[in-house]
């Protein structure tokens, strides 16, 4: 049908051109006025011979053709997805930005498509222009360009909707096929006036998925539903009135999985990752620069927010000496501050403060439109600032632990292609006895030679969970041992304080008696002396003859 449909076309075209050529001709014998009445009838003719529609797309537009255009970039993915497969004469094309190589339709080459039923007819052409000239441009002497045919009675839902729906597809088969970068902020000191970008990026190439990810398989359902189900949310988000973006905080020890989860993360939505280095960002407006130059279909990477702010938010380092000093004790016991420490000195002059931070998360973050997602790793969670990471702003947290035995179950399909085994039993056994991270187990099973088998790794992983099981026990008893060693101290130092406190209660007992008795003015040899002189003070009787006191104060004479 839709071969007649060309054939009859063809015939019709050739008739057009027939009419032409007699049209040309009529022009140059008859006046003017007789032209505009003769060629809309000739042109009411054609279309009633004629009632298909061409659309052209042309590979390059704008005022002197040096703009790609990005139609005909969607339109070129779009059929080469659908419609390829019907045509025989093929062209294997890089095009930028993919990460495989896109088979289009040759020139001249035509494929059909159907539209709520609709036949549709797409073909390849290039012009080629006759001009003997030399052109930088290629593109100036080859011009190419996609042609779709539809009758006209189509025409409204041709250019209303399917036009649409193969510029979205299109579009979509990009964003799948694209080569994904992973970007890093420049240092500002680094970024010259001819470098536009603010970020560098790499081609993304992490081999990480969900599927190689060793955790409880219920949670990473769960955060794979959320990832997906946002990632279709645009209408959603629209409707509630919030900008389409997704914060996540994952914590937990190091080595348990969360740069990996990141880079699987944007394997799964095929997104770009920004690695944002905030110790190199300068200010603030840095800050936010950086941010409005990320590109849509993203996630946005802090890794160690705890290490790379203050987040009291006072940078302020001019402390008092013996300030620091006094802190020194506490710091080196504290790993936060330690890190923290470490990294301002090596950044002094970076002045991004937490409520910097929080306004690029949802200040003018929600006014850049499209899909973002802003992920924090760390690895102590309870020394952020709450207002980093309250809902809305961290919207999920997501906790990475140590290796439980389904996490191991999965390490041991990656690492050893093995599903079940008999020392399984045994490992599950003593990961619920002692904590090892995915990272170490990991190590351990990987085969160190090609000829280990799977029961050599196993047997290395049980060696060295019984070790690290040891190794804890043995510290917890270190611990043990010191705080009851602590304890002691701590009482012994009780006990001599209050021995010494005793010892000062009795010493000043012993002097006021010896004041009283000085007071009561006795007298070694047993004469009454006058008070008045207590230059005596250490005359006292022993006779125990009573004494005579001037004094008002005699109440309290003693008798030694
Ligand atoms: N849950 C996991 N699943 C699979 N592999 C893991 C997992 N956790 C760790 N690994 C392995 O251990 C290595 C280190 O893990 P990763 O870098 O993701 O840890 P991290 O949590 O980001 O640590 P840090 O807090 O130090 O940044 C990875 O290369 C990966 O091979
Ligand atoms: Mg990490």
């Amino acid at each position: 049908m839709i071969t007649s449909m060309v054939e009859m076309m063809t015939q019709v075209g050739s008739a057009i051109a027939g009419l032409m050529v007699a049209y040309a001709m009529f022009k140059n014998y008859f006046p003017d006025e007789f032209g505009g009445p003769i060629m809309r009838y000739a042109q009411k003719l054609v279309s009633f011979l004629y009632p298909y529609v061409h659309i052209t797309f042309p590979e390059y537009q704008g005022d002197h053709g040096f703009e790609r255009s990005k139609a005909f970039d969607a339109i070129q993915r779009y059929l080469n997805k659908n419609s390829t497969k019907q045509a025989k004469r093929l062209q294997a094309n890089v095009v930028r930005d993919s990460e495989a190589i896109v088979l289009c339709m040759a020139d001249h080459e035509e494929v059909d498509d159907e539209y709520q039923g609709i036949k549709l007819r797409w073909s390849a052409n290039q012009n080629i222009s006759n001009r003997q000239s030399i052109s930088f441009f290629p593109r100036e002497d080859e011009k190419k360009y996609f042609k779709l045919t539809f009758h006209r009675r189509h025409r409204d839902i041709i250019t209303d909707e399917y036009l649409k729906h193969v510029l979205d597809e299109g579009k979509a088969i990009s964003v799948q096929e694209r080569q994904r970068k992973l970007y890093t902020n420049n240092k500002s000191e680094s970024m010259h006036w001819y470098r536009r970008s603010m970020w560098s990026h790499v081609a993304f190439e992490h081999p990480a998925t969900f599927d190689t990810l060793a955790m409880d398989p219920d949670k990473k359902q769960e955060i794979v539903n959320d990832l997906i189900n946002f990632s279709k949310s645009k209408d959603y988000y629209a409707k509630i009135g919030k900008a389409w973006k997704r914060g996540y905080l994952l914590f937990g020890p190091p080595g348990t999985g969360k740069s990996t989860m990141i880079a699987a993360m944007a394997n799964l939505l095929k997104y770009d990752v920004y690695d944002l280095e905030l110790t190199t960002v300068k200010d603030n407006t840095e800050l936010r620069k950086l941010l409005i130059d990320t590109s849509s279909k993203s996630i946005i990477v802090i890794e160690d927010i705890d290490c790379s702010l203050d987040l009291t938010g006072q940078r302020e380092k001019k402390k008092d000496k013996e300030e620091d000093d006094d802190k020194k004790k506490d710091e080196e016991k504290d790993p936060v501050k330690e890190k923290m420490k470490k990294m301002e000195q090596e950044n002094k002059n970076s002045q991004v403060t937490l409520s910097g931070l929080l306004n690029f998360i949802d200040g003018l973050w929600s006014a850049c439109g499209g899909e973002r997602i802003i992920v924090f790793t760390t690895n102590y969670v309870e020394k952020l600032d709450p207002a980093l990471i309250r809902r809305g702003r961290m919207d999920k947290h997501i906790e990475l632990s140590y290796c439980s035995f389904e996490a191991f179950k999965v390490l041991a399909k990656n690492y050893l292609d093995v599903y079940s085994h008999d020392l399984f039993a045994e490992v599950g056994r003593l990961l619920e006895e002692t904590s090892m991270t995915p990272a170490d187990v990991a190590e351990n099973l990987m085969p160190k030679s090609s000829g280990e088998d799977a029961k050599t790794c196993l047997m290395r992983l049980i060696k060295a969970l019984e070790e690290a099981k040891e190794e804890a026990r043995r510290k917890a008893e270190e611990e043990e041992k010191q705080k009851a060693e602590k304890l002691a101290k701590e009482e012994e130092e009780e006990r001599e304080k209050l021995e010494k406190e005793k010892e000062k209660e009795n010493g000043l007992q012993s002097s006021e008696n010896g004041n009283q008795n000085l007071s009561n003015g006795v007298k070694e040899n047993g004469e009454a002396t006058n008070v008045e002189n207590t230059e005596n003070a250490n005359g006292a009787k022993e006779s125990g003859e009573p004494i005579k006191v001037n004094d008002t104060e005699d109440a309290n004479g003693v008798k030694t």
